[in-house]
Formats: C-alpha cells, sequence, structure tokens
C-alpha cells in the first residue's frame, strides 16, 4: 500500500479557528478544503518537535507551585527558553510573579485567559519558547484547548499547576480535563493541620459557599480525609446555629436583643 504524501502546507478554510482542530467533535464535522486523496490528503502542520504535557496537582499548601518553579528553573538551566503564566485572579503575593506560600519568587504573564498569551508575548519570541510554565490552571477555561495548541502544534513543553478539587471536593476548572493529554500527572500532598498526617484535600475555614475565592492560609486549610469529613460536619453545625440564631432575631428581636 503506498504510503499517504501530504502536501507542505495546509490551510484551513478562513471560517475555522485552529483552536478547534483540537476539538475531536469539531474535526467530525471539518470539511477540508482540499479533497482528501492518497496524494493530497490535508495535513495538519507538525511542530518542529514533539510537544510535552505535564500535571502537578493536590490540595492548597502541597508544593504544587515549588515543584513547578523548581522545574521550569531546572529547564532554564538547561538552557531551554522558558516563560511563567499565572491567572490574573490571583493576586494574593504579587501581580506580576508567580509566589510560593514559602516567599518563593518567579516573574510571570498575570493573564485573564490562556489564548490571549502569543498576542502578549509576541509571534516572534512564541516561536523561540521550549517551556511555558502555568500556575493556578484551576481559573484558566481555556486551559484544554491552549494545551492542545501549544503541545501538539507547536511543539512546546507545558507544565500545569493547579488544585484538582475546590473546597467541596469537586472537580475545579479544567484541571482534570487536560489529564488525557498529559505525558505525567502527579498528585501531591500537603500535612493535615490537625493531625500531621497526609493532607488530600483543602478546607475551606468560612461560610463563603461562591466556588472561586481567592485568599490563603486566613481561609484555607490542608486536612486529610478525616479532618476533611469531621471538619464539614463542624461547618454545617455553625451553619445551622447561625442560622438559628438569624431566624430567631428576625422573628423575635426583643428576645434576640437581650440573648
Ligand atoms: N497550613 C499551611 N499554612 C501555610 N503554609 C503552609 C501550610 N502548609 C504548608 N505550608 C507551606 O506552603 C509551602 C508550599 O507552598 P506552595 O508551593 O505555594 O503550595 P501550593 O502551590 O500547592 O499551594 C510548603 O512548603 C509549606 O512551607
Ligand atoms: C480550595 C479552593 C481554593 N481557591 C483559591 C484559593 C487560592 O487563591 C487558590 C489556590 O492557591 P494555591 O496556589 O493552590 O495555594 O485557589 C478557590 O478559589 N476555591 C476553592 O475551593
Ligand atoms: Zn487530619
Amino acid at each position: 500500500m503506498r504510503a499517504l504524501s501530504f502536501p507542505p502546507l495546509f490551510f484551513p478554510p478562513k471560517n475555522l479557528n485552529p483552536f478547534s482542530l483540537c476539538n475531536p467533535k469539531s474535526m467530525a464535522s471539518f470539511k477540508p478544503s482540499i479533497p482528501l486523496t492518497s496524494d493530497s490528503a490535508a495535513s495538519v502542520p507538525s511542530p518542529h518537535t514533539s510537544g510535552e504535557v505535564h500535571v502537578i496537582m493536590g490540595p492548597m499548601f502541597a508544593g504544587k507551585t515549588t515543584a513547578l518553579l523548581r522545574r521550569i528553573k531546572s529547564e532554564g538551566n538547561n538552557g531551554r527558553n522558558v516563560a511563567m503564566i499565572k491567572s490574573s485572579k490571583d493576586t494574593r503575593y504579587a501581580i506580576d510573579s508567580v509566589v510560593t506560600h514559602d516567599g518563593a519568587k518567579f516573574p510571570c504573564w498575570a493573564l485573564p485567559d490562556l489564548l490571549s498569551f502569543r498576542q502578549n508575548f509576541g509571534g516572534e519570541a512564541y516561536e523561540k519558547l521550549d517551556v511555558i510554565g502555568i500556575d493556578e490552571a484551576q481559573f484558566f477555561e481555556d486551559l484544554y484547548d491552549f494545551c492542545c495548541m501549544a503541545a501538539d502544534h507547536d511543539g512546546k513543553t507545558i507544565i500545569v499547576a493547579g488544585l484538582d478539587g475546590d473546597y467541596l471536593r469537586r472537580s475545579f476548572g479544567s484541571v482534570l480535563e487536560i489529564i488525557p493529554l498529559a505525558d505525567t500527572v502527579t498528585k501531591l500532598t500537603a500535612r493535615c493541620e490537625l493531625c500531621g498526617k497526609r493532607a488530600f484535600f483543602t478546607l475551606r475555614k468560612t461560610e463563603e459557599t461562591r466556588t472561586e475565592l481567592i485568599a490563603g492560609a486566613d481561609v484555607y486549610m490542608p486536612v486529610c480525609r478525616q479532618h476533611y469529613v469531621n471538619g464539614q460536619v463542624l461547618m454545617k453545625a455553625a451553619r445551622t446555629v447561625v442560622e438559628s440564631h438569624k431566624f430567631k432575631s428576625d422573628t423575635f428581636p426583643e428576645v434576640a436583643a437581650v440573648v
């Protein structure tokens, strides 16, 4: 059987978003402008080198950002061109740096989304990049498409650090969606603040119930399974007490005033 030969360039139709090429669903409905015959089959540009995706996840205070910085610095020391991105939502420690809970810093691009990075960074400079680090990945809605484009089409090594779960232990953002794209996946653990055992989860110590709440040890603590479950029971009991007191003060203000 004759090997397929591909023309040197592939020009997707103008109305096709190149990023949607990453999405198998859109490929199924995609009609190439070049007839798919054995000697002129459409081809997608192949990167100079094969890209990679590495995921570092776990609860807060597990050392995700520390591990990301260590890997990025190692790549830089090996002569590779590196850049760091974090979500512009994370304003806890610094605007233009990734900062660990221990205070270690690394300059970064703080962006609202990932697909604007190439334009912000500059096309020529982007071409020269070998490695891209992404911190607080749970806050990027376009994480999947960016990893597809940067690793599959542009040949970049992408190192992603982010929470796998939120304070309710639900999938947070798109971090778990990129697991099927990954070369390696590392789940880190912290130390339970209550018993010192390995902490797999993040407990929220306050009553806020919105998923995105930017904060540190003032609001969150790493806990083991036993103390996560106990903590949730305690938080629920505390909410019940607060709500019943609120009900009494709303319904019988004269009583609540003297209680
Ligand atoms: N309960 C805690 N409160 C504050 N800092 C903590 C706590 N547990 C661990 N740490 C510190 O946080 C460091 C990890 O910081 P970092 O790499 O930014 O974690 P992550 O990115 O996973 O949140 C640990 O080396 C430790 O010194
Ligand atoms: C559990 C949880 C966390 N967040 C926020 C809190 C922090 O700003 C970041 C996580 O930072 P880290 O680098 O992992 O320490 O995410 C949130 O918004 N919602 C949550 O449920
Ligand atoms: Zn514990």
